[in-house]
């Protein structure tokens, strides 16, 4: 299958100050691709560098198999943006502006804004000013999505919906995908990825750590693994090189562990403890777990 989304080596530095260095990754046509990282670490500075908003330093990418500077008039096009943070002239209506999106696409979609507005519960009569944060969001999805574009990119779309607006958001996203639509989405909520991501990129400090299945990420062998301990202050654990992290609450020593299994029952065998529990880890702990491993 051919990428609809293709990066190279792409670097953005502002000035002095980094933004993304030497990314490289693609997203499959009718994926819903999740980009996740901490603040700053280059997510909003990927996208806009793909979008041509800002200009890459160095490498490429492609979209549609469009170049992102030589073609980013043909690109806009095709694709649905939402930024994380949206800015209209305040004084226009809702229905005006997203009249006005339409046409820039060469369209009216009366119908399709109107529907995309109800699912919402966004009033269209209104004016910009006179909304609240999250219903200038609902705005910024509408606009999105009006023209079916092929590929969605959207930045933290989330922040500023309550959580049933971000339940219905969720289930359009749903029913775009099944309509065949790419989705590429920003997000620093894990809840959000493991929920609705096949596969995730995760970025820190502006360079690439993984790129895995959300599937993989949860089966990448990392335990969780609680032992109860009789003793805990003499306690002693066999050196294990698959021993990530342990830390001892009250009688209970925890363990994050990602090595062999064999390895590791063999080594507790000559330790004193009374009970073990072995569960599998929250998308959370494991993406702590790249985010401090670097
Ligand atoms: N216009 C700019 N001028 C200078 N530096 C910038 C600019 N925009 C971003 N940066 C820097 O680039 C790095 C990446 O920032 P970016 O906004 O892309 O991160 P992010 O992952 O989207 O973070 P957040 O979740 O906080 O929006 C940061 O170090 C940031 O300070």
């Amino acid at each position: 299958m051919k990428p609809i989304v293709e990066l190279k080596q792409l670097t953005k530095t502002y000035g002095k100050s980094r933004g993304i260095t030497d990314i490289s990754f693609s997203i499959e046509e009718g994926e819903v691709f999740g980009f996740i990282g901490p603040n700053g670490a280059g997510k909003s500075t990927t996208i806009r560098t793909l979008l041509n908003f800002v200009f890459p330093t160095s490498g490429s990418a492609s979209i549609l198999g469009l170049n992102i500077t030589k073609d980013a008039k043909e690109i806009r096009k095709h694709v649905g943006y939402l930024p994380s943070e949206v800015f209209y002239y305040d004084d226009m209506k809702v229905i005006d502006l997203l009249n006005y999106s339409a046409a820039f696409y060469g369209g009216k979609n009366t119908a399709r804004i109107a529907k995309l507005a109800e699912r919402l519960d966004l009033d269209t009569s209104r004016k910009i000013e006179d909304l609240s944060f999250g219903n200038r969001k609902k705005v910024g999805i509408v606009q999105a999505m009006l023209h079916e574009p092929k590929l969605l990119i959207l930045d933290e779309p989330t922040g500023g919906l309550d959580p049933l607006m971000q339940h219905t958001f969720f289930e359009l996203l749903k029913e775009e995908r099944e309509k065949g639509t790419t989705i590429f989405f920003s997000s620093h909520i894990l809840g959000e990825v493991q929920k609705m991501c096949d596969r995730v990129a995760i970025i820190k400090d502006g360079s690439l750590i993984k790129v895995e299945s959300v599937e993989q990420l949860l089966k990448n062998n990392l335990k969780n693994i609680t032992l109860t301990v009789i003793r805990p202050d003499e306690f002693r654990l066999p050196q294990l090189s698959g021993i990530i992290k342990q830390e001892t609450a009250g009688s209970h020593v925890k363990l994050l562990y990602g090595g062999d299994m064999k390895q590791l029952v063999q080594g507790l065998a000559e330790c004193a403890f009374t009970d073990i529990l072995i569960e599998e880890p929250s998308l959370e702990e494991v993406f702590m777990h790249y985010y401090e491993k670097k």
